[in-house]
């Protein structure tokens, strides 16, 4: 039977259980319909009043998608027959293992708040594997195995060195990165926060809980992975007018707002806008905002400056949402390379002659970024690539020789990593 079709009736469930049974509808929004845990969040923790819960709910199920692989032998090692990838008692079992291996939760406790999810079906299966690998002391390894699709995909492209680099980088938390509005201030924002900067306009911390961090209510910065800070640093500082296509939530946007541009910030998602619209309030940075599908809209005069933050994959942030391990197929690959070949081919015109436009997608796949790039040139003769320099970069990343930067997860991992990025910078013809 599949998961969402147990009980999903909370009211009787006793304390702890409300947060699995979500956990439990959360894994199955991304194993079984392929949708983002993000978007699937709403709906699974409907009900859960106190927030503790529902975070408790999301940390369980993302790091039940972090060990899915690892969790899974674990389960085929103590049963007769694997179970089927979507049995009950598969999913009961990777929610208690979780819980017990990777987040300190004690076994009782574990296990205790995951049978009331398999009452009236396999509750005496869940309870025995669960005893057995209790018993026998199994644990996690120290590094996750990545999933066997994903894992043949990038190391097609990344080799030996992307897997160990993608592996090393899901087991460990990923720091909170801070672009400041404004990077004269670098230095004494990183002293405030406790934090350390990699680059001018950047801090970078362990965690923390942002609302409450200096700094966040007077709109001084935003949370963006320093990968992400860099496609509009390309563009740099300037008084003309930028456009930025695909803008929601805003990150972009604000970094453009702030090195001085006048800005029009468009999205076809109207509660991401909402987001980017509190977040210029929030940030102080102003913007022309509209609501439309870069597919459909012309704007009414070319400009200086194009930013194309592609819809992908976004299988490059999968240290922060690593349903997309699981969730990206090859069919979700090429559906996006061909919205974005579109969407790049209209972008390319309302650049003004002598304009620069920029090309980024957060997405480790190179259909989404090197191949977009090379079909680009193929028939724009009209543009060029202006190379990334070195300073426009932290220490210990290098632009391709090509002139673009493909940032992977192996990347900068001393200093806590970075998402996996493909930018480029382009210069049309005067
Ligand atoms: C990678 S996200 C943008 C992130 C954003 N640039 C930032 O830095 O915060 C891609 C965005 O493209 C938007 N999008 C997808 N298809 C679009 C279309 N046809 N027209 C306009 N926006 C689109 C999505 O709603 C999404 O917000």
């Amino acid at each position: 039977m599949p998961p969402q079709s147990q009980s999903s009736d909370t009211r009787f469930d006793p304390p702890g259980v409300p947060a699995r049974r979500a956990a439990l509808k959360l894994l199955d929004a991304v194993l079984r319909q392929g949708l983002p845990l993000e978007s699937a969040l709403d709906r699974a923790t409907a009900g859960i009043d106190r927030s503790d819960d529902r975070a408790l709910a999301r940390a369980i199920a993302a790091e039940t998608l972090r060990r899915l692989t690892d969790l899974d032998a674990l389960i085929d090692s103590a049963t007769a027959r694997p179970l089927p990838d979507d049995a009950k008692a598969r999913f009961a079992l990777r929610i208690a293992l979780v819980q017990a291996l990777a987040l300190g939760t004690p076994s009782h406790a574990a296990i205790a708040t995951v049978l009331p999810l398999v009452d009236g079906g396999p509750r005496k299966l869940v309870h025995g594997v669960f005893g057995t690998l209790s018993r026998r002391g199994d644990a996690l390894p120290e590094i996750p195995t990545l999933p066997d699709a994903t894992a043949i995909r990038w190391h097609a492209a990344w080799g030996d060195d992307g897997i160990e680099g993608a592996e090393q980088a899901i087991a460990v938390p990923p720091p909170l990165d801070l672009t400041l509005a404004d990077p004269s201030r670098t230095e004494e924002w990183a002293e405030q926060l406790a934090g350390e900067s990699l680059m001018p306009g950047h801090v970078r911390l362990p965690g923390g809980h942002v609302p409450e961090m200096p700094g966040f209510e007077q709109g001084a910065w935003w949370v963006q992975d320093i990968a992400a800070s860099l496609p509009a640093r390309l563009i740099g500082t300037g008084t003309g007018t930028a456009l930025d296509i695909c803008a929601a939530p805003g990150g972009k946007t604000m970094q453009l707002a702030a090195a001085g541009w006048t800005v029009t910030a468009l999205d076809n998602s109207p509660t991401r806008i909402e987001r980017l619209t509190d977040n210029l309030a929030r940030t102080k940075q102003a913007a022309d905002i509209v609501t439309a599908d870069a597919l459909l809209w012309k704007p009414p005069a070319q400009a200086d400056a194009v930013l194309i933050d592609a819809p992908c994959s976004a299988t490059g942030i999968f240290r922060r949402h690593p349903d997309v391990l699981y969730r990206v197929r090859p069919s979700v690959i090429s559906e996006m390379a061909a919205l974005q070949e579109r969407i790049f081919a209209r972008a390319a015109d309302w650049v003004k002659p002598g304009g620069t436009l920029v090309y980024a997608t957060c997405s480790l796949e190179p259909a989404e970024g090197e191949e977009q790039l090379r079909r680009f040139l193929s028939v724009r003769s009209d543009y060029r690539i202006d190379p990334v320099r070195q300073d426009e970069l932290p220490d210990g990343l290098v632009p391709h020789a090509d002139g673009y930067l493909r940032t992977l997860p192996g990347m900068l991992r001393d200093v806590g990593g970075l998402d996996g990025f493909f930018m480029v910078r382009l210069i049309r013809a005067g």
